[in-house]
This record gives C-alpha cells, sequence and structure tokens, in this order.
C-alpha cells in the first residue's frame, strides 16, 4: 500500500485536496481532525492538566487554549508533545485498517508533517501551494481569523518555499478547484500505476 502524506501552509488547500483524493477513493485521515476527536475526548483531561481553565464541559476550548499557547514559544511545545503523539498512534491505526480493507493507496493530511519529521515513514508527499497574497487573502478571510494571529502561526510553519522543494509532487492551488482536481487526478494516476510497474519488474 501506498503512504502518501499531504501537507502545505496554512490556508494553502489541504482540505479541499484531500476530499479529491477521497472522491478518487482513497481512505483519508486527517491530522487536524484527529486533534478535534483528541480534544473532546482522551485528550481533554490532559490538556486540562497542563493548562488549567482551557477544557470547558469535558471538551478542550480551542480558542482559550489559542490565546495560552500561541504566543508563547514554551506552553506551545508543551501542548505539541502531548498531542503529536496521540495524533500518530491514530495515524498508525488508520493505516492498519487501509492496509487490511486492501486499499492500494492510503492518505495523511498532516499540516506539519515536515515540521514534525514525518516524511520518513511515508512513501510520497504532495505539497499544496498557492502565492502568498492568494494564501493571505483566503485566510484573512475567515472567521476569527486577524492579521497577527496569521503572522503568528505563519512564522511557526516552514515556509511555502521549502515545503515545496522536499515534496515528491506540487499542487498549485491558486486556479479554479477543476484545475486543482485535474492535478490531484494525475498524482493519483501517476502514483498507482508506477505501482504497477513496481510489481510487474
Ligand atoms: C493552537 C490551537 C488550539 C488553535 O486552534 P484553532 O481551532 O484556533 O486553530 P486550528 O487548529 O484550525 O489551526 C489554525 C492553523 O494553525 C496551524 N497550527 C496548529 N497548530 C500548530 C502548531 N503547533 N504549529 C504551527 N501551526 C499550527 C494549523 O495547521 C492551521 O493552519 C490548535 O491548533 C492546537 O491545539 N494546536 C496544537 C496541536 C497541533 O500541533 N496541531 C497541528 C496539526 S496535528
Ligand atoms: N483551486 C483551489 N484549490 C483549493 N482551494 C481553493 C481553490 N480555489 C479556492 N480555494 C479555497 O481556498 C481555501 C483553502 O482552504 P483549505 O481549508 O482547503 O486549506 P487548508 O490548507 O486545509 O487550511 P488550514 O491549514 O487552515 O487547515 C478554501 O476556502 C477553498 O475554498
Amino acid at each position: 500500500m501506498i503512504r502518501l502524506g499531504l501537507t502545505g501552509s496554512i490556508g494553502m488547500g489541504k482540505s479541499t485536496a484531500a476530499s479529491m483524493f477521497a472522491e478518487l477513493g482513497v481512505p483519508v485521515h486527517s491530522a487536524d481532525e484527529a486533534v478535534h476527536r483528541l480534544y473532546a475526548g482522551r485528550a481533554a483531561p490532559l490538556v486540562e492538566a497542563l493548562f488549567p481553565g482551557t477544557v470547558k464541559g469535558g471538551v478542550v476550548d480551542r480558542q482559550a487554549l489559542s490565546a495560552r499557547v500561541l504566543n508563547d514559544a514554551a506552553a506551545l511545545k508543551a501542548l505539541e508533545a502531548l498531542v503529536h503523539p496521540l495524533v500518530r498512534e491514530e495515524e498508525a491505526t488508520f493505516l492498519d485498517a487501509a492496509r487490511e480493507d486492501g486499499a492500494p493507496m492510503a492518505l495523511l493530511d498532516i499540516p506539519l508533517l515536515f515540521e514534525t519529521g514525518h516524511e520518513g515513514r511515508l512513501d510520497a508527499v504532495v505539497v499544496v501551494s498557492a502565492p502568498s497574497a492568494v494564501q493571505r487573502r483566503r485566510v484573512l478571510s475567515r472567521a476569527g481569523m486577524s492579521e497577527e494571529k496569521f503572522d503568528a502561526i505563519l512564522q511557526k510553519q516552514m515556509p511555502d518555499e521549502e515545503k515545496r522543494a522536499r515534496a515528491d509532487f506540487v499542487v498549485d492551488t491558486s486556479g479554479p478547484f477543476e484545475a486543482t482536481r485535474r492535478q490531484i487526478e494525475a498524482i493519483h494516476r501517476a502514483l498507482l500505476d508506477g505501482k504497477e510497474n513496481k510489481a510487474r519488474t
């Protein structure tokens, strides 16, 4: 089974690209969604122990947690040390299930894929990218986002250029959705064809 990673900076189109892979029948796991589930479940008491007052009604209050960690590098590091191993566990379970189902390929959507040194465990990595002006416009149009918050997040992520340099495939998401979809279909086909060729030789 091909283990494919998907990453890209904030607002570059990871979720959109992931849903396009899913439409092609590829099982998809989203690290962001896993964090959401964990914050409503087994991670909540651990987060509360680390940052008292950030859990309300048994669920992590993301706004309160964000305010607590975004401008405090040590606090964010401590949070990551708690959350990332739990996400890695969920990803391993997901990959096992996909393999058992006989899927030829499975996708892990991981915003911090390169930052967390995850590449070694994947067979190929797709990076979604768009010019920084497009990225900024997309992100600032989201509810609850400010210039300051956007800049703080950007600073914590590997620059887009470096991500593109490390990618096996780059998807340009600055055009119409159909153009993004065509690029994803081509990657999907190339990977499956490559696998078949390998099996034959
Ligand atoms: C800081 C938190 C509470 C903010 O939650 P909120 O709902 O406001 O934002 P959201 O999660 O949608 O993230 C907004 C953007 O920040 C990026 N981001 C999130 N965490 C980090 C991080 N540790 N470093 C860099 N960028 C990050 C996301 O990829 C996204 O692009 C939340 O992101 C969090 O708990 N982060 C730590 C866990 C983590 O590392 N998640 C990243 C994916 S595994
Ligand atoms: N051709 C395109 N391909 C992908 N996204 C596009 C395209 N055109 C416009 N968009 C928009 O760009 C935004 C990208 O957001 P998306 O949530 O997919 O990014 P993300 O990388 O998952 O973000 P985050 O890092 O915050 O989780 C969406 O609002 C989407 O509608």
